[in-house]
């Protein structure tokens, strides 16, 4: 027998295993029981999942009463009550009925659109079909793409539209089909690139629809044509994180060098795209590369912000790639609000926090025992329950500590001891020190280190000891404080996102969820985290729910203590696990067409040898189509592409072998293009962190007000001269732009020993009124008074004198005509007004008109008039308002009068008029001023008239 090639051999062994394999899986799920066997299985579970269903109604009922208790909705509410309101109650499934309401909204629309229609669910799609018209042509319109339906999770239903796309197509009577082939965005060899791999993974058996010449992106935007990019062909960049094989030699070569290994999937694959990134943004032996700008219609320098790395989810290594991004020295954003609270470290580390601060309180107590801090079970902490069922958890501890002598008391005794230590540690030192000591004794801050995600971790322990810093360099103290201060923090949404110091619209690079970024377009799109495997969580679940299929249950024997799958369990779990891949296909897919000019794959495996011997199953595949089983075995975005590319003429790289000339040319010559590269860990293990160094020393000698060097003159002067800028227009700045006369006054005004504080205070208008209570309280305030008392001389006719007796009843008049409560009607002094009217100047009014009263203005006037100590610029006004009580025009200049209902209770001498009148003089002054310039009127006389005393004194 002829030697056989160990290789081949070895080939063969592998295919024939992976179809044993294949095999084993079948006959194990399948027919290890007879039909007989499956059908008695899920009859005997019938009854059961019958009670959980009722269960689950009876739930549903309850929950809803107490929604409508409460008066709240949910979302998916919102939408079934609106259904329920344009749904006729005769409705049945079959034959949905439109309300009266829905009728009316008919009526009212002449055309609805809808867009993103591919995103619709059922119970949308309804209200839509109720609000629409469909006597005639119909004025429904929908836009929607489905490959990029990506919202199952929110129970979208592509199938709606697939329904609608193959309908309309063949028959135009119920529907046109507009197709929108033309693409403008992208550039040709990213397009291109996309067809390549869709039209090799996506159809209607994976993928839920063909992806045939209608569904192709064409190329329209030939701008593009003129404007040439540098490096123009899709990458595929695939890190392999393989182990070498043993060598000793290369291990004391490496000496102190960081190995790969210990840096993070997520970090390695930080540092490619880093290094692509410097690339693309030059430096001074590299040019940059050009990207083409909508605006000016011409090539320009990238930008940071003109790339973005898109991750199917953000939640464990997008933080981490932010870190590293910044070491690399690469500006980056990425929205991380939330999380910081929710890790499990910091969740446990404030549990502990606050059982140091109150153990009485069971939640973070308990939390803390069965953290890995003290690392109690379910079984030991019911043990100590059991101790004292009745109080709260920490009694149970102590008496459980006292009484027993096992393991598990020696264990709480530990921890009491310790629980003790902290309490007087956190009454004596800085909270910092104590949370930095809890780190080290516990061990709990390296222990997170060895946590997936670990970097991250220390870091989100390390946030939370700086706070603990800064809230010390404020004037609070304390750990309840700080834990209200925290909790208060985390009620208000303040996230500690640390990513958070750049804004969105800074010049950096973004980092966003595939799904976030649905609707929008970069010049560069880097998608990262190609090979991490898909969420399986939906269907690997003990018991699953599919919309159209309902529920399933693996069987269970609760007598032989035994659990396995059903067949319809199988035929849920099948069902869930196509659509989920098919959601995978579509979510890539928009990943890739959010690229305009370049598209940058990148994943990092384990081993890039194993998929190779994976994706080299398809390298002599003859159809355009991968086999469904193929692509069904997919676990990831690279698994997808990596079986696609590998018949392409570009990708050498992928292959284990030549490319087979089995291939039909039409697939390996594609005009697609394409950049393959295959980098070992160990290349990214010391890439050049000089730019962390050189800001850690900058940062250091900042945080210090130590110089920092300026190599630059021009940087140097630019500093200086920003340094120096004072603002022109600090002093208006600082004052108020807008006064009230009686706020002038106010300041201006000089104290004299007949006005005590409240004597001064007597004439601010309230602020505020006095809530309503409180103004039928009995106590009214000299303000109010003094208000009421204007309210009567507003409203009272001068074109004769007044008896007190008179005013009473006219008082009472303004009572009837709700222009003054009785309360404020009983404060008024008749008596005073009365004396008013026997002054000649009231004798004098009785025969001039008209007479304005209550006059409001405002006024513009130089910042230096109104303000003494003005020192700003000359330019600068101030808007005054105020409220002339009482303005007579005369012939000869017209008069000014102001009420003044001050208590004048010491004796009347000339000093003492030279005081009041010195007190109101800047306010009757700016009255002046106001009366000339607005009314181009020359003031002859200001008159002060005081109700107490009845005098009247000339300004
Ligand atoms: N007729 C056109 N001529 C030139 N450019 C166009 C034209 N139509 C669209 N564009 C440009 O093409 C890009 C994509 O357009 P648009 O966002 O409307 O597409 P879309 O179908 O909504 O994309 P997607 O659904 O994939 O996010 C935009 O930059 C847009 O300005």
């Amino acid at each position: 027998m002829p030697e056989c090639n160990e290789d081949k051999k070895k080939k063969v062994r592998d295919i024939r295993d992976a179809y044993k394999k294949a095999w084993n899986k079948l006959t194990k799920n399948y027919f290890s029981r007879n039909l007989q066997g499956h059908v008695q299985d899920m009859q005997e579970l019938e009854p059961v999942i019958k009670q959980l269903s009722e269960l689950v109604k009876m739930y549903r009922q309850r929950f809803s009463e107490l929604k409508r208790e409460k008066a709240v909705m949910d979302f998916s509410d919102l939408e079934h009550y609106c259904l329920q309101l344009l749904m006729d109650e005769s409705s049945t499934p079959d034959a949905i009925i439109p309300s009266s309401i829905a009728d009316n909204l008919q009526q009212q629309f002449q055309e609805v659109l809808v867009d993103e229609y591919q995103d619709t669910n059922l119970v949308q799609e309804t209200i839509l079909q109720l609000v629409s018209d469909h006597s005639q042509s119909g004025n429904l319109f929908m836009v929607g793409d489905v490959k990029q339906s990506i919202y199952r999770f929110r129970h979208a239903e592509p199938g709606l539209f697939i329904e609608k796309y193959k309908h309309f197509a063949n028959d135009e009577e119920s529907g046109r089909r507009i197709d929108l082939a033309s693409n403008f965005r992208s550039r040709e060899l990213v397009l291109a690139g996309t067809n390549y791999i869709f039209r090799q993974i996506m159809d209607e058996k994976v993928g839920e629809i063909s992806y045939d010449k209608d569904a192709e992106l064409i190329y329209a935007n030939h701008v593009y044509d003129d404007q040439l990019y540098d490096m123009p062909n899709p990458e595929l960049i695939i890190i392999d994180r393989e182990k070498p094989e043993e060598d000793t030699s290369a291990e004391e070569e490496s000496g102190e060098e960081e190995n790969y290994l210990d840096l993070e999937k997520a970090q390695l694959e930080a540092r490619a795209y880093a290094q692509k990134i410097k690339q693309w943004i030059g430096d001074a032996t590299h040019k940059p590369q050009q990207v083409f700008d909508k605006e000016t219609q011409t090539q320009r320098d990238v930008q940071y912000r003109d790339i973005v790395i898109l991750m199917r989810s953000m939640k464990n290594w997008a933080p981490i790639i932010v870190e590293e991004m910044k070491k690399q020295g690469i500006p980056v954003y990425a929205e991380l609000s939330t999380g910081y609270f929710a890790a499990i470290e910091v969740k446990v580390m404030l549990s502990l926090l606050k059982t140091i601060d109150n153990p009485r309180q069971d939640i973070p107590l308990v939390s803390v025992l069965k953290s890995p801090i003290v690392g109690m079970n379910e079984e030991e902490l019911s043990q100590i329950r059991l101790a004292n069922p009745k109080s709260v958890f920490y009694d149970a501890l102590k008496k459980y500590g006292r009484q027993q002598t096992d393991t598990l008391s020696e264990k709480v005794n530990r921890f009491l001891e310790n629980l003790q230590r902290y309490r007087e540690a956190s009454r004596n030192g800085a909270l910092s020190e104590l949370i930095w000591q809890i780190y080290r004794e516990t061990g709990y801050y390296d222990f997170v280190g060895g946590m997936p995600g670990g970097k991250q971790r220390q870091a989100n322990l390390r946030a939370l000891y700086d706070r603990a810093r800064s809230y010390e360099a404020s004037s609070f103290r304390g750990l309840f404080r700080f834990l209200r201060f925290i909790e208060r923090m985390e009620e208000n949404d303040q996230d500690l996102g640390a990513a958070k110091a750049l804004s969105e619209q800074e010049d950096v690079v973004r980092i966003m969820s595939i799904h976030t970024s649905k609707g929008l377009e970069y010049p560069i799109v880097i998608i990262g985290a190609m090979d991490k495997e898909f969420n399986e969580s939906d269907w690997k679940k003990p018991y699953l729910l599919h919309k159209n299929m309902g529920f399933a249950s693996k069987y269970i024997d609760p007598d032989k203590r035994i659990t396995y799958p059903t067949l319809y369990y199988h035929a849920v779990k099948n069902a869930l696990k196509r659509e989920a891949l098919a959601e995978e296909l579509r979510v890539l897919y928009v990943a890739l067409t959010r690229a305009k000019e370049k598209l940058v794959m990148v994943a990092n495996v384990a081993s890039f040898e194993k998929k190779q011997a994976k994706w080299q199953r398809m390298a002599s595949y003859g159809e355009w189509v991968l086999p469904a089983y193929h692509r069904a075995k997919s676990r990831s975005y690279l698994d997808l592409v990596g079986s696609a590319l590998i018949r392409h003429q570009d990708t050498d790289a992928l292959r284990t072998e030549p490319l087979s000339q089995q291939i039909p040319e039409v697939i390996r010559l594609d005009p697609s293009c394409w950049d393959i590269s295959v980098l070992h860990g160990s290349e990214f293990a010391n890439l050049d962190e000089t730019a962390e160094d050189e800001n850690m020393q900058l940062q250091e000698s900042i945080q210090n007000w130590q110089p920092v060097p300026a190599d630059d003159s021009q940087l140097e002067k630019m500093v200086a001269h920003r340094l120096a800028f004072r603002y022109p227009f600090r002093e208006a700045a600082e004052s108020r732009a807008k006064q009230t006369v009686t706020e002038i006054k106010r300041q201006q005004e000089i104290k004299d020993e007949f006005s005590s504080d409240q004597f001064v205070s007597n004439f601010q208008p309230p602020i505020v009124k006095r809530p309503a209570f409180m103004q039928r309280e009995r106590t009214f305030s000299a303000a109010e008074k003094g208000t009421a008392m204007h309210t009567v001389m507003q409203h009272i006719p001068f074109n004769r004198q007044w008896q007190a007796a008179e005013i009473e009843e006219f008082v009472q008049g303004l009572v009837e005509r709700e222009i003054l409560l009785q309360e404020a009607a009983d404060t008024i002094d008749t008596e005073a007004i009365a004396k008013f009217f026997e002054t000649e100047l009231a004798a004098y009014m009785a025969e001039t008109s008209p007479i304005y009263r209550e006059v409001p203005f405002s006024l513009a006037l130089p910042a230096e008039e109104v303000y003494a100590n003005w020192q700003g610029t000359s330019e600068e006004h101030v808007l005054i308002q105020g409220v002339l009580d009482c303005v007579i025009p005369k012939e000869d200049g017209w008069i000014i009068l102001d009420y003044k209902t001050d208590n004048v209770s010491a004796e009347v001498t000339e000093q003492v008029k030279e005081k009041l009148v010195k007190r109101y003089e800047v306010q009757l002054q700016l009255y002046r001023k106001a009366l000339q310039q607005i009314w181009q009127q020359p003031v002859a006389h200001m008159y002060l008239y005081f109700f107490s005393g009845q005098l009247l004194l000339e300004v």
